[in-house]
């Protein structure tokens, strides 16, 4: 752990020296006026014990890492029913992307590209009101991150809500082929919250346990989904996880990793650990770049590549 944290520090320094940081997402007018020199880490081990430097502890917007506690739901309430509705591949295109939809009868690729992500709020809606489907999202964040503090940024939401023109497309693109069982301003109404949340590094690195850890937290055993469930999670995760640039990221960094256009990175080392880093500026597939950068170094140093070393 010394040594790691002393990676961790390096890192972290050689980071912050950086000035090739990338563009802070702008289409959602509140996450332009986040500080693009922000850098945070923060790791979880299988002994529980916490390794974080930079702005560890600042909240940020997650963004689309929330799908990956959202699929975590879906999965918990209809099972593999739910790939009737989402497909489990590459989709090859940028995120926001609606062009495989109308060859695809309306089923998006994967439940990380926006379109998947909206049919997988859809599924946690039915049978709900709005407010209780997120409290229920947000609760199982708390849960899993062992913190009540975590909260929904309301300014976020509304941001994307008024400006979401791309999404409201494929949500209704998805309706047209009855993908979507509810109305389909509460499904984006339940996607443009639950991407609303904000969370530190430290707070999702905690949030990750799960997937690092067979299913469970490491430290109290409590089990929260199957150890079979976990590692299909991280299979999307590798394979989808960060759009059109999802096989850049295995072949660079090697783990299964979720990125959101806030900036951060929930990247997943089997059996060892939860890491989450934040940088907020962008590359051209909207994943952030030192983010990225960052865990290449640690996954390096640390022979972490679930390829081998
Ligand atoms: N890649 C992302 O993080 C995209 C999420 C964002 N809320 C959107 O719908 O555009």
């Amino acid at each position: 752990m010394v040594e790691l944290d002393g990676i961790i520090q390096d890192i972290a320094a050689e980071m912050a020296a950086r000035t090739d940081r990338g563009q802070v997402a702008t289409y959602i007018p509140e996450l332009a006026r986040v500080d693009p020199a922000a850098f945070g880490i923060a790791l979880v081990d299988a002994e529980g014990q916490v390794c974080a430097a930079g702005d560890s502890d600042k909240p940020f917007s997650i963004q689309s890492i929330s799908k990956v506690f959202t699929l975590t739901l879906a999965l918990g309430k209809i099972g593999d029913g739910l790939w009737r509705r989402v497909g489990r591949e590459p989709s090859g295109n940028a995120f926001n992307s609606i062009v495989q939809l109308e060859y695809e009868k309306g089923i998006p690729r994967n439940p990380f590209i926006n379109a998947g992500a909206i049919a997988v709020a859809d599924t946690i809606l039915s049978g709900h009101k709005p407010n209780v489907a997120l409290g229920e999202i947000l609760r199982f964040l708390q849960f899993v991150s062992d913190d009540e503090t975590i909260y929904i940024d309301h300014a976020v939401a509304r941001s994307e809500q008024t400006t979401g023109f791309r999404n409201a497309a494929l949500a209704n693109y998805m309706k047209a082929f009855g993908i979507l069982e509810n109305p389909v301003e509460l499904a984006l109404g339940v996607y443009f919250h639950h991407c609303a949340i904000a969370m530190s590094c430290r707070q999702l690195a905690m949030a990750g346990r799960y997937l690092a850890f067979s299913g469970r937290h490491p430290t109290t055993g409590a089990r929260v989904v199957s150890a079979d469930r976990a590692k299909r999670i991280n299979a999307l995760m590798l394979t989808c996880g960060h759009y059109d640039g999802s096989g850049d990221f295995a072949f660079r960094v090697g783990l299964p990793g979720k990125s959101g256009v806030g900036g951060g990175i929930l990247a997943i080392v089997p059996g060892k650990a939860s890491i989450c880093v934040w940088s907020p500026g962008l590359d051209p597939q909207g994943n952030s770049r030192l983010g990225s950068i960052a865990l290449e170094l640690l996954a390096k140093r640390m022979r972490w590549s679930i390829f081998g070393d």
